[in-house]
């Protein structure tokens, strides 16, 4: 008992300084805050987001307060950026400001060590890591690790599709996972029992970490404090999860380095690594506790940065990818039209005798529309990752305060009517007739998406090989032959946190020819050997 009162006065001691600190802070300005909703004195605004959702109110608050609109969650400042220009402004012009990421005390202290990247400060780590990642997936880089898995895959996929229609949802995460396990660690990922082992603790890894984050199991970041209370139960989880994720890709990479010093041929990323490193005699292939040893901050990771940086490819690009090509099905289920002009050009440039490849991007230009108009549309991040700000700053004369989570909220400067007329309507022509408008699901800055090319590649091959093998229609009820319905309302027919991803619906996926069924099955079979 006694010690459950010095830890309650423990706790009464630190939310009293909390308080003060954060009061403090708002007080410590001589500019005006962003103007924003208004606040409760210890809560700020999460009363008014809790049971709503956050994206619907954002945009009202948009709509209110204007393009940046201050909030206080729990104590801490946020800022909520609801324009393109502010984005840029802010995250893209004065990015060296702004490419921090918010305090992340469960999913990246206490269950990742802070090693991941997506999760970790802009710090010397960060710019280790982030040099490799960017090595790793440079436009050449993508081409000879990713084009020919992407292939592969994707070929799979649609006949598994074909095969499995009403599957399609896991035959996509499966290609999406695969795409990625086979570039970086040559482990393609196999359903059913073949998927067991390391791979499967990856694919666990990806499920526990976004769970912890949208089923609210992060409290901890908003009331910091609790980190210090003895015995609070997410730490325990937490650690457990660390140790296996830090076995997991450890492992993953022992094996590349074991498989490349028995002299076998250096397949996927991680082995290659090695490898590159091991021809420029260069010492650092050996296993280390982490960091820079010079300190200076802008040495190359060593092996554990290594193997954690090649952990983020999958973390960070599979469910993207796969929640990207569910809104494309349901995109082509609802517009007939659509589905036929991606047919009509597809049949123009491939024909029936070859299946779509990478060659054909330059001829395809409504097929790259409709992969951009998807992400427009309904960008898998809504509100992407959220930044930081370093330093405290002024913008349009407004007080921005050092370490405010910055979000950027793509969802809004993606509805903007006065950039994407009637934005509402699916219409991949808008980025037909200007190419070059913009797409914000990639998110901002330097902390912008490292894997864009990958993914806006293997959206491109997939939607071309599925115009090309397959059609897409709404479903009909067997009993009463009506078109089953289709939600594609953001707030009644997407999961209401996290990622933006379509709740579980009904479409019919029929082959287009048998011609084309055979052919594609022959070129999967050829691809196997
Ligand atoms: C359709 C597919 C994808 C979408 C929509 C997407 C979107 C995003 C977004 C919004 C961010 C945060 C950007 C920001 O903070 O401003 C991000 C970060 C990241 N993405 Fe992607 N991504 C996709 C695919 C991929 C792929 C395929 C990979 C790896 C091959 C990847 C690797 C990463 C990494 C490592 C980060 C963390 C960057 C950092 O924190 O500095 N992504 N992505």
């Amino acid at each position: 008992m006694p010690s459950l009162q010095v830890s309650l006065a423990a706790l009464t001691v630190l939310i009293v300084a909390y308080i003060l600190l954060s009061h403090f802070q708002q007080r410590n300005r001589e500019l005006p805050l962003p103007p924003g909703p208004p606040q409760l004195p210890f809560f700020g605004n999460a009363t008014q987001l809790l049971g709503k959702n956050m994206i619907t109110v954002f945009d009202q608050w948009a709509e209110e307060y204007g393009p940046v609109v201050y909030l206080r969650m729990f104590g801490q400042p946020v800022i909520v950026l609801n324009s393109a220009e502010a984005a840029d402004d802010l995250l893209e012009k004065r990015h060296k400001n702004y490419d921090g990421r918010p305090n992340s005390i469960l999913a990246s202290t206490a269950m990742q060590g802070d090693m991941m990247m997506p999760f970790i400060h802009a710090n010397d780590r960060f710019r280790r890591v982030r040099k490799l990642v960017n090595t790793e997936l440079r436009p050449t880089a993508v081409t000879e690790n990713f084009n020919p898995v992407q292939t592969v895959e994707v070929h799979k996929l649609v006949n598994h599709i074909i095969h499995g229609p009403s599957n399609w949802k896991n035959h996509i995460s499966t290609c999406m996972g695969s795409i990625l396990t086979t570039a970086v660690y040559d482990k393609p990922l196999r359903g059913g029992k073949e998927t067991e082992g390391i791979i499967k603790d990856v694919i666990r890894l990806n499920d526990e970490l976004i769970n912890a984050i949208d089923s609210g199991q992060n409290y901890v970041d908003f009331l910091p404090f609790l980190q210090y209370v003895p015995g609070i139960p997410y730490k325990a989880k937490a650690a457990a999860y660390y140790q296996l994720a830090e076995r997991t890709y450890k492992a993953l990479m022992d094996e590349a380095k074991a498989n490349f010093e028995a002299g076998k041929s250096a397949k996927g990323i991680a082995a290659r690594l090695l490898e590159k490193e091991s021809k420029g005699g260069d010492s650092r292939v050996k296993i280390t506790t982490g960091g820079d040893e010079d300190g200076d901050g802008d040495g190359e990771p060593d092996y554990r940065e290594q193997y954690w940086a090649l952990a983020a490819f999958y973390l960070a690009g599979s469910d993207t990818q796969s929640i990207a090509s569910q809104s494309l099905i349901l995109a082509l289920a609802l517009h007939p039209d659509i589905m036929k002009k991606a047919q009509d050009e597809v049949d123009k440039v491939v024909g029936s005798d070859r299946v779509p490849s990478f060659a054909d991007e330059p001829n395809l230009p409504y097929i790259k529309a409709l992969t951009k108009e998807v992400l427009r549309w309904r960008p898998t991040g809504p509100v992407t990752i959220p930044h930081a700000s370093i330093e405290s700053d002024n913008y349009k004369g407004y007080f921005i305060p050092a370490g405010a989570m910055v979000i950027p909220n793509v969802w809004t400067m993606q509805q903007d009517p006065k950039i994407y007329p009637e934005p509402e309507k699916f219409d991949p022509e808008r980025y037909v007739r200007t190419p070059n408008l913009p797409v914000h699901a990639f998110g901002f800055g330097r902390r912008g998406c490292p894997g864009r090319r990958v993914g806006e590649q293997t959206l491109f091959l997939e939607f071309a090989t599925i115009a090309w093998a397959l059609h897409v229609s709404r479903a009909k009820d067997p009993q009463t032959g009506e078109d089953i319905p289709l939600n594609s309302d953001r707030e009644t027919g997407f999961s209401p946190v996290g990622l933006l991803e379509p709740l579980p619906f009904k479409v019919s996926i029929t082959p287009r020819s048998e011609e084309r069924t055979k052919l594609l099955e022959r070129v999967v079979e050829s691809e196997e050997i």
